[in-house]
């Protein structure tokens, strides 16, 4: 299998949701908008301060993925590329 970048989820979660793909929870998530995910976001960001504080390493890693997966829907739904993302780092 091979390991997904921030940059391969993005395209997949794109493609997903242009195509509409027949059961994708990223196109449930999007559709549901900017406040439910707005939710998801603060949910996500929250479980990854908990797991960096009281956790694992391992554990932290996983919520910090969620929460990546979680900005990339919500860029999505703004209608943002990475390079819109990029040019502020
Ligand atoms: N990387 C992720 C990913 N990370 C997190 N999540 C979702 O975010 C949730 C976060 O977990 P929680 O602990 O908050 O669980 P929960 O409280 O049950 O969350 P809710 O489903 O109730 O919001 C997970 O249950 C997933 O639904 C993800 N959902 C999908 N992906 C990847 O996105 C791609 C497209 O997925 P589909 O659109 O479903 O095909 C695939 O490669 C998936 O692996």
């Amino acid at each position: 299998m091979t390991t997904k970048t921030f940059e391969s989820l993005f395209a997949e979660l794109s493609a997903k949701v242009a195509e509409r793909a027949p059961g994708s929870s990223t196109v449930a998530r999007v559709d549901a908008g900017v406040h439910a995910i707005g939710k998801k976001v603060v949910e996500e960001a929250a479980e990854v301060w908990m797991a960096a504080e009281y956790q694992s390493k391992a554990d932290a890693a996983e919520e910090i993925s969620q929460l990546l997966y979680h900005l990339q829907t919500m860029m999505i739904a703004l209608d943002l590329d990475l390079d819109d993302v990029y040019a502020h780092l």
